[in-house]
């Protein structure tokens, strides 16, 4: 049984991804050891195999002795752990949900519904590092891989509607905080069907602009607003957000940079951990829509096409109906009005399943079946 390590498990991405691990049985068929960077000594978690108390996250001779590590600790770990690791001699397989490692030569990208056969090849090849994507890039790669594996992107723009859970666990809580303020403030007259919206409204934006709004982690308020800005900015004038979009997408389907152009705005809004995203698609030629859509709902068994009306869009497409699933919907399916080659499309996908952890324990699942 593969010897396999968990850095970051108890971390918002790491507790998706032991829930996801207990859900597939995967526990039993490895041989797990929990590690920590603040509770060494600790009891292991309950997770239906014994292991050993918790190890230090840093102590190298430890790591050494591991075939796997699944790291969700974050970027600085990895760059603090990886290096010194590998020059020690270190062959095993590191799979990791941090993007330090993502665009490096010797690794690969993993998200086998769209490369598994890119990934095999990897692995054949010698690869053992592999990491996960960036949450907005593996949720639009399951939700229009059907529309890149027959080649018909030429280029496409992503506009994001990004959770406060790509943020962090604090974020999420600041947005609840934020929604709490705001509601709190305006108590008075919503509870008086009498009173007027207009000093609602105002309540509101007073409060949202008052010294004392809770805006530690985002900086500003996004509870009944929105941040048109992710993550640094890069000398181009994009965040680093969105040119993962780019970057990350070719990569993973095995393609050169900027094989097919990806750019957008990538934007924080008040949904908890669902991301979604805008579609501009520039089609290579004018494809029919209902071989669009069936293109596009064959590709997985996750994806799904949701037909273009109201109804069905307020019921199928929106994080409140997509959170905690592994359902990635796509919809608001239409030529649009630049032209037949012109397609737009809208998803939605849980950003901390597909998004963070499912793509994470389907490689060592992969890896389990390997062995
Ligand atoms: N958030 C996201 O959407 C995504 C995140 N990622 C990557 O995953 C990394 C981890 O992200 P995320 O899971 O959000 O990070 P968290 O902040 O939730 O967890 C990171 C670590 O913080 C430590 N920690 C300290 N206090 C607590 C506490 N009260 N509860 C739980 N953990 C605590 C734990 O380490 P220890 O046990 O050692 O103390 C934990 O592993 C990111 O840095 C990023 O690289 C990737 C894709 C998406
Ligand atoms: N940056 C993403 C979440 C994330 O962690 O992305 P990455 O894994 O590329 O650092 C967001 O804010 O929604």
């Amino acid at each position: 049984m593969l010897r396999t390590g968990f850095v970051g498990w108890r971390g918002m991405v790491g507790s998706v991804l032991m829930q996801r691990m207990q859900d597939d049985h995967l526990f039993g068929k490895i041989e797990p050891v929990f590690f920590t960077t603040s509770q060494v000594g600790q009891p292991a978690p309950e997770v239906g195999v014994e292991a050993p108390a918790l190890k230090n996250a840093f102590d190298l001779d430890e790591l050494k002795k591991l075939d796997v590590i699944v790291t969700c600790q974050g970027g600085d770990y990895t760059s603090e752990v990886y290096t010194p690791l590998r020059e020690a001699g270190w062959q095993g397989y590191w799979i990791d949900a941090a993007s330090s490692l993502r665009m490096a030569d010797d690794s690969t990208i993993v998200l086998d519904p769209v490369n598994r056969a890119l990934i095999d090849r990897q692995l054949d090849a010698g690869t053992r590092t592999f990491a996960g994507g960036n949450c907005t890039v593996s949720l639009m790669l399951m939700g229009l891989g059907g529309l890149f594996e027959a080649d018909l992107v030429e280029w496409m723009t992503s506009m994001t509607y990004q959770a406060a859970s790509g943020a962090g666990a604090q974020n999420m809580r600041e947005l609840l905080s934020q929604m709490s303020a705001i509601g709190n403030a305006a108590r008075a007259e919503l509870d008086d069907p009498a009173s007027a919206i207009l000093d609602i409204d105002r309540k509101v934006i007073d409060a949202m602009r008052d010294p004392n709004f809770p805006i530690e982690q985002f900086g500003a308020p996004l509870g009944g607003s929105l941040l048109p800005w992710i993550d640094k900015k890069l000398d181009n004038g994009q965040s680093k957000e969105e040119w993962k979009g780019g970057a990350e997408s070719n990569k993973i389907l095995g393609l050169a940079p900027n094989t097919v152009p990806v750019d957008g705005i990538c934007v924080r809004v008040g949904s908890m951990r669902s991301h979604a995203q805008a579609f501009t698609i520039k089609l290579k030629r004018d494809v029919p829509m209902d071989e669009i859509e069936d293109r596009i709902a064959r590709h997985n068994e996750w994806v799904s096409v949701v037909a273009n009306d109201k109804a069905a869009t307020l019921e199928r497409l929106t994080p409140a109906a997509v959170t905690g699933t592994l359902d990635v919907p796509v919809g608001r399916l239409r030529k649009m009005a630049m032209g037949n080659e012109y397609l737009s499309a809208f998803s939605v996908g849980d950003q901390l399943l597909w998004g963070a952890a499912e793509p994470l324990k389907r490689m060592l699942a992969l890896l389990i079946e390997r062995h």
